[in-house]
């Protein structure tokens, strides 16, 4: 805060009030930070919920309530708020009733802290990741010519919810020609025979995500789609191999785009190499090429390259990774394999 320039800060992006508080409820809560301490605002739906979970101190209230009380503390102070996730109408709200505090947009400032994850962050999401693996071991002897997508997407997000945990997103799978949508969420289309598939899934954990991307072969796929196949794999491979504290984010994603674009797939890598996971299945550090990130030990991330091509299909293939003082930990297991 002292960097940013605030004496104070309106916490309101859920990820952020629960990284400070521990409340699992983040999305009914906000916090206040200021030099005398902080605030977790809720209301009586969570009292007893709060009270168990967080010891940060409480005031139960709704709005308005929640800005009167809180304009005592920020008399007078610059008060920080994140910019990137206050809405337009929560700014009106606090210019109403603060009108002694000068209010001041911040991007990214939690975010920031939270790319470093706490050992038990960090054993939570390998948590989360190693029932992601169990549960795609399961599912995959389903993924065969006659299946459906959403079939396969059903039988994760079940087996997740059995097992306690949820879908950390909607699950794609995305076969043949729709393979070619990165974010192509499983559809009606039934699996033919000789396409690829790609299953993108994650499990949320206890508050946290796991991310991970495996394309497979039903029966026998053409060459061409063989040969982009083993190119993302290899593009995956070299970049997982560069991964260790002090790498640049940008020359991550280079190195993957690099190797595509000697396949003659640059145009079809369509996204950035990966993200930070945790609390949120985006966050960062960003690896993309115009990132200013430069990994540091205990940060989780993504390495997924891909290559889409419109009409013919596509491939991903995404790892989890930790960050360790020498080098990486792969946190996801699940086979790739040989096409
Ligand atoms: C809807 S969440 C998608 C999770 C996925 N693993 C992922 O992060 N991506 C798939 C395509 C690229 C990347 C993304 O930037 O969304």
């Amino acid at each position: 805060m002292k960097e940013a320039g605030v004496t104070g800060l309106w916490v309101s992006h859920p990820a952020n009030v629960r990284a400070l508080t521990g409340f699992t409820s983040p999305e009914d809560g906000k916090v206040l930070v200021t030099a005398d301490g902080a605030t977790l605002y809720t209301d009586a739906r969570y009292t007893v919920q709060a009270r168990e979970e967080s010891g940060v101190p409480q005031f139960i209230a709704r709005p308005p309530e929640t800005f009167q009380h809180a304009a005592e503390g920020v008399r007078g102070q610059r008060v920080g708020f994140e910019a990137d996730s206050l809405t337009v109408a929560g700014l009106e709200d606090l210019k109403e009733h603060w009108p002694d505090a000068e209010l001041v947009p911040l991007r990214g400032l939690i975010q920031g802290l939270r790319q470093i994850k706490t050992a038990d962050e960090i054993a939570a999401i390998r948590a989360a990741q190693d029932l992601a693996d169990q549960v795609f071991s399961e599912v995959r002897p389903l993924i065969v010519a006659g299946a459906r997508e959403l079939d396969i997407a059903l039988e994760i997000e079940t087996r997740l919810r059995k097992a306690g945990a949820g879908s950390a997103f909607g699950v794609i799978v995305a076969s043949g020609p729709r393979g070619a949508m990165p974010h192509g969420h499983a559809s009606a289309r039934v699996i033919e025979d000789g396409e690829l598939v790609t299953v993108d899934m994650g499990a949320k954990l206890n508050g946290y995500n796991s991310d991970m991307t495996r394309t497979v072969a039903v029966g026998q796929p053409s060459d061409e789609m063989k040969r982009i196949y083993n190119a993302v794999l290899e593009a995956e491979e070299a970049a997982i191999k560069a991964v260790k504290p002090g790498v640049r984010a940008a020359d991550l994603d280079k190195i993957a785009r690099d190797i595509l674009t000697g396949h003659g797939l640059g145009e079809a890598f369509v996204h950035s190499l990966g993200h930070g996971v945790g609390l949120e299945v985006h966050e960062g550090p960003g690896l993309r090429g115009t990132s200013d990130d430069v990994l540091a030990a205990g940060m989780v991330i993504t390495i997924e390259p891909g290559a889409y091509l419109p009409d013919v299909g596509g491939v991903r293939i995404e790892d989890l990774l930790l960050v360790t003082e020498d080098g990486h930990d792969v946190l996801s297991h699940s086979p790739k394999e040989a096409i």
